[in-house]
């Protein structure tokens, strides 16, 4: 379970440190019964697989070269989270021998390279004459390998980098519409951290409640995850038992079982510990608010006309109860307090929360720029860009900065950019449809600690991410003093 699984990676990451240094497991373990799944799960571009043998002694000396380089990029402290998952298959177990034969290891340790979906039911023969999977042959010490890495992709990791340093990789191309398939992870991310900070902060109450399910109704019927929208369900399912309308407060929620059965609501694995779309240059920005706004603009362009006020509703009361930054709760209920008449298509609803972005963007465009705390690889834009969609500019006078929308144009962008583009890369179906290998996928992403972070850590990560300054980011404590709750309309 959640907590047993935190405890582990504790556990092992006290038992491996020694003085000498971190000689923690960064590396993905891997067998017959996984392998197919945690390669298709996997939000990587690429996979390094070592194929090694237990008991081989330059396997032995090889893995500190290996995990050299596995710390770059596995794990929430990496320095490049994301884009390479190294992972291996000791072939000296049993249960991994037709894995093992299907790659035709013929020495102890042989390394693969290649999309993560390739490994996937995948094979290799050495005299294949064209194979999207190939064999890294000068990966001897961490030096070479990240050099064969680095050669292969045109980068320039290097084995001293830190997280957040080096981040010359990351694409802050506002004109490339694909980037926001990654966004599906985040918006996993976001879901989870939010559910989290939720319960770490005991902010199920009687005067939130009715409102906490109702935003629960919205992710079951419409989250672009699959795993999200099963995970909503089973809490909605059980939400009467875990929080008793008769017993409030605090001492319901003390007992850590409750509170943490609903914490994994996107699967066991999530949240990861770091960003894909939302990911900034720097510590401290983007990251969870980043993916707040992307889940929520991807509920608007899901839902049906006949939901498009409910969904208004449950948006405002979502984030005016439940996200601590105090700010920017009270701008953006201020936002929803001036709309005066219902929605009634679900057109109206996506084009309000576009636009009331856009004047939270404009705001912070000015304070960012005085105060410099902006990520200076992702400045604040009145979106979307004319790059991204110039039919959505009717007219433009850049001097005054006035733009004309073309608004249909615009709703049709951000159904496409949220709709489909998002969930583009979306591999929420089980490998061949087995519960038991997902649940063996979930096990393993537990007791890794490359894949996941424990509540504690997903809050600090939550509260590093508020990439809004300091001061502008109050917490839970600070809404004492907020008014009684209003309803909308
Ligand atoms: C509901 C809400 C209210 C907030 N209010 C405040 C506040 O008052 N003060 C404050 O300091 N911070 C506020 N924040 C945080 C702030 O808006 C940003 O999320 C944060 O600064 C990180 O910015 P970012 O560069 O990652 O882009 P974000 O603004 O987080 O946007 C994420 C992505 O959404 C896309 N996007 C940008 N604009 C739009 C748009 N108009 N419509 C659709 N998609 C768009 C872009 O691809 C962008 O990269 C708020 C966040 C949320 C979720």
């Amino acid at each position: 379970d959640y907590s047993l699984g935190s405890r582990r990676s504790i556990l092992r990451a006290v038992n491996n440190n020694d003085n000498n240094g971190d000689l923690r497991d960064y590396a993905v373990d891997l067998n017959a019964t996984n392998f197919d799944a945690v390669l298709k799960d996997t939000p990587a571009t690429f996979a390094v697989v070592e194929f090694f043998a237990h008991w081989c002694p330059a396997c032995m000396n090889y893995k500190p070269h290996y995990e050299k380089v596995a710390r770059l990029f596995n794990g929430p402290d990496a320095a490049h989270p994301g884009i390479i998952l190294m992972t291996r298959v000791d072939c000296a177990l049993k249960i991994n021998t037709n894995l093992c034969d299907k790659f035709s290891v013929g020495h102890y340790p042989m390394l693969f390279w290649g999309h993560p979906s390739k490994f996937v039911g995948g094979s290799w023969q050495p005299n294949q004459e064209k194979s999207d999977i190939l064999t890294i042959d000068d990966g001897r010490t961490a030096d070479r390998l990240l050099s064969w890495i680095n050669k292969r992709m045109g980068s320039s990791f290097n084995l001293d980098d830190q997280k957040f340093e080096n981040e010359q990789h990351l694409s802050s191309n506002v004109s490339d519409p694909g980037q926001i398939a990654r966004g599906i992870y985040d918006v996993e991310e976001a879901t989870s951290m939010a559910f989290d900070i939720i319960l770490e902060h005991k902010m199920i109450k009687q005067e939130t409640r009715a409102s906490l399910l109702k935003f629960l109704q919205l992710l079951v019927a419409h989250h672009p995850s699959k795993r999200c929208r099963r995970g909503t369900a089973e809490l909605l399912v059980s939400f009467d038992e875990l929080y008793p309308t008769d017993l409030w407060p605090a001492d319901k929620h003390e007992d850590d079982t409750i509170a943490l059965r609903g914490s994994q609501i996107c699967g066991k694995g999530v949240p990861r510990g770091y960003w894909m779309f939302c990911r900034g240059s720097m510590n401290e920005t983007r990251g969870f608010s980043c993916g707040l706004w992307v889940l929520l603009h991807s509920l608007s362009v899901r839902i049906g006309d006949g939901e498009s006020e409910f969904a208004f509703n449950t948006t405002c009361e979502f984030v005016h109860n439940f996200f601590i930054c105090e700010e920017c709760r009270q701008h953006f209920y201020k936002m929803c307090l001036s709309v005066k008449s219902p929605f009634n298509k679900a057109s109206e609803f996506a084009l309000w929360l576009w636009s009331a972005h856009n004047k939270v963007n404009e705001r912070l465009r000015k304070e960012e720029a005085a105060l410099g705390t902006g990520d200076p690889k992702f400045p604040k834009l009145i979106w979307p860009p004319k790059q991204l969609c110039p039919s959505c500019y009717a007219d433009h006078d850049p001097e005054n900065n006035r733009i004309a929308w073309n608004r249909d144009d615009v709703f049709k962008f951000l159904t496409s950019y949220y709709g489909n583009t998002l969930s583009s890369l979306y591999k929420g179906k089980n490998v061949g449809g087995n519960e038991g290998i997902e649940v063996a996928v979930e096990e393993l992403i537990a007791s890794t600690n490359a894949v996941v972070v424990p509540i504690g850590a997903a809050l600090a990560i939550a509260i590093a991410s508020c990439g809004f300054g300091a001061l502008a980011c109050y917490w839970r404590s600070l809404q004492k003093s907020r008014k009684p709750r209003r309803s909308w309309k």
